[in-house]
């Protein structure tokens, strides 16, 4: 199973060798604007799958939320560091 530090690591190495056909790079080269709108469409659906669907329909909303994050991070130069000591 993966978790957040082994998806971080995934995607730094995506967004260096930037392999053919990987979305990550496509919404790196979109850029912070496109990234955040991604991350509020993908918010709100985290919210509405809790109010309306079920608890796995929940989670995987979350899971692309949390990677929608991720890309947002590397975007911006951010370690999971840099998030970890403000938890
Ligand atoms: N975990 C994810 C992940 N979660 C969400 N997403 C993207 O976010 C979108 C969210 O799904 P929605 O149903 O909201 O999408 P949609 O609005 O229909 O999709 P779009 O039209 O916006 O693409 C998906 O279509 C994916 O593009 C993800 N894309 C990639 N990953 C993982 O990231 C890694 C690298 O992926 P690539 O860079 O594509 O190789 C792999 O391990 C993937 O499993």
């Amino acid at each position: 199973m993966k978790t957040f530090d082994d998806l971080f690591a995934e995607l730094s190495l995506k967004a260096t060798e930037r392999p053919e056909g990987s979305g990550t790079v496509r919404e790196l080269d979109a850029g912070v604007h496109a990234i955040g709108k991604k991350i509020v469409e993908e918010a709100a659906e985290v919210w509405m799958a809790a109010e309306y669907q079920s608890d796995t329909e929940t989670a995987e909303e979350i899971s692309q939320l949390i990677y929608h994050l991720q890309v947002l991070m590397l975007a911006k130069g951010l370690s999971p560091e840099d998030v970890y000591r403000h938890l």
